[in-house]
């Protein structure tokens, strides 16, 4: 993605060389962004918009599509970008989708939960993936809506119902918990952002986030107090961007970054690039929690390996154990709501 990225914005500085890559090699991609409008909706649409592997960009929302939309085509790269607003055209910007992102639904002010946002959130969700079963069922779902411990057993519900459930195509967007796990890894052991890595498990909220900092790399000697800093840090990252919000919502800039790498990561795999592999929230036996993320290799059909946990340090161990009550009974909540409604 960052590559990528990099060589859309060089493609930018070269107007007389428009095209540094060949639009004949990569296959055609639609992508679709359900909240485009919104917070996260808008910089992602833009990021998905330099992305060179994305053919088609159609962007979604209840109001304010049309203007992002004329906005965001105006950028000198490969995707075609289209507008769609209000339910009579949802059923057209998903036709044909190879992947949809959901950043659609309410964010959290100071003093909430995520799991706050459900009663909101859910029926959205629900909604917005029983289109999705209906006009793409092949696609590719990256679920950012929160709260995601719920959402996306929502929507493995819904398209159970539905029929065309695939758990190999259905994520929950946990890059965000990634990105910032190695920010603050890089700052503590004082190593370059751009080579370290860290895996986050467990799911989306408090401490259902467990970064596992005994396997990042480069290796660092850092003392278990600043482990224990980084967890917190990571674990209440969200909570620290919504109180330097002040009540204009959560992250957007960051998340919108987070969501277009787990996005091209999908594409990547959908076209067959190997060794493809994120953190993601995905239907797993890793654990006995019938959803948990962790390491997700991504292939032509989307999940090709959930990978396991890896050796995990007692504290570690302790947290794995800690967040389960927690994930179990946001699973179970999501499950029974989709069952009800
Ligand atoms: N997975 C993650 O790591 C993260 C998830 N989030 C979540 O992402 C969601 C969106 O956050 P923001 O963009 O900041 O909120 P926002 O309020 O700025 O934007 C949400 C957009 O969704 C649209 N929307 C509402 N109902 C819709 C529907 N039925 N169909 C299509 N669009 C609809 C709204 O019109 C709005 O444009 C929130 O639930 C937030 O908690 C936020 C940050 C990180
Ligand atoms: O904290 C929130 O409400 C938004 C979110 O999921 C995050 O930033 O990780």
């Amino acid at each position: 993605m960052r590559s990528s990225l990099l060589r859309s914005v060089k493609t930018l500085a070269r107007p007389t060389t428009a095209r540094a890559y060949s639009v004949d090699s990569v296959p055609s991609r639609k992508v679709t962004v359900l909240g485009a409008a919104g917070g996260i909706g808008q910089p992602l649409s833009l990021l998905m918009k330099l992305n060179p592997l994305v053919s088609q960009l159609a962007l979604y929302d209840i109001g304010g599509t049309p203007g992002v939309a004329a906005d965001v085509s105006h950028i000198n790269s490969r995707s075609e970008v289209a507008g769609y607003m209000g339910d009579d055209q949802l059923g057209l910007a998903l036709e044909g989708s190879d992947v949809v992102i959901i950043p659609a639904g309410v964010p959290r002010k100071p003093g909430m939960t995520r799991d706050d946002l459900f009663n909101i959130n859910a029926g959205i969700v629900k909604s917005l993936c029983t289109a999705i079963a209906k006009y793409c069922p092949h696609a590719i779902v990256n679920m950012i809506s929160n709260p995601v411990n719920s959402t996306v057993p929502i929507a493995a519900e819904v398209f159970k119902k539905a029929g065309i459930y695939d758990e190999k195509k259905l994520f929950g967007v946990t890059t965000l918990d990634v990105v910032r796990a190695k920010t603050f890894y890089a700052g503590k052991a004082n190593v370059n952002v751009a080579e370290v890595n860290v895996p986050v498990v467990g799911g989306h909220a408090g401490v259902t986030i467990l970064p596992l900092f005994s396997q990042a790399t480069p290796k660092a000697n850092l003392s278990q107090d600043d482990i224990q800093a980084l967890t917190k840090r990571t674990q209440d990252g969200g909570t620290e961007v919504v109180e330097a919000k002040a009540g204009k919502g959560s992250a957007t800039l960051s998340m919108a970054y987070a969501g277009a790498i787990f996005a091209d990561a999908c594409l990547k795999g959908l076209n067959g690039v190997p060794d493809v592999v994120e953190c993601s929230y995905v239907q797993s036996t890793i654990t006995e929690l019938p959803f948990f993320a962790s390491k997700v290799r991504l292939g032509k059909n989307g999940v090709e390996e959930v990978l396991g946990l890896g050796p995990l340090s007692d504290y570690e161990k302790g947290g794995l154990e800690k967040l389960k009550p927690e994930l179990k009974s946001s699973i179970e909540k999501g499950i029974e709501f989709a069952k009800k409604n």
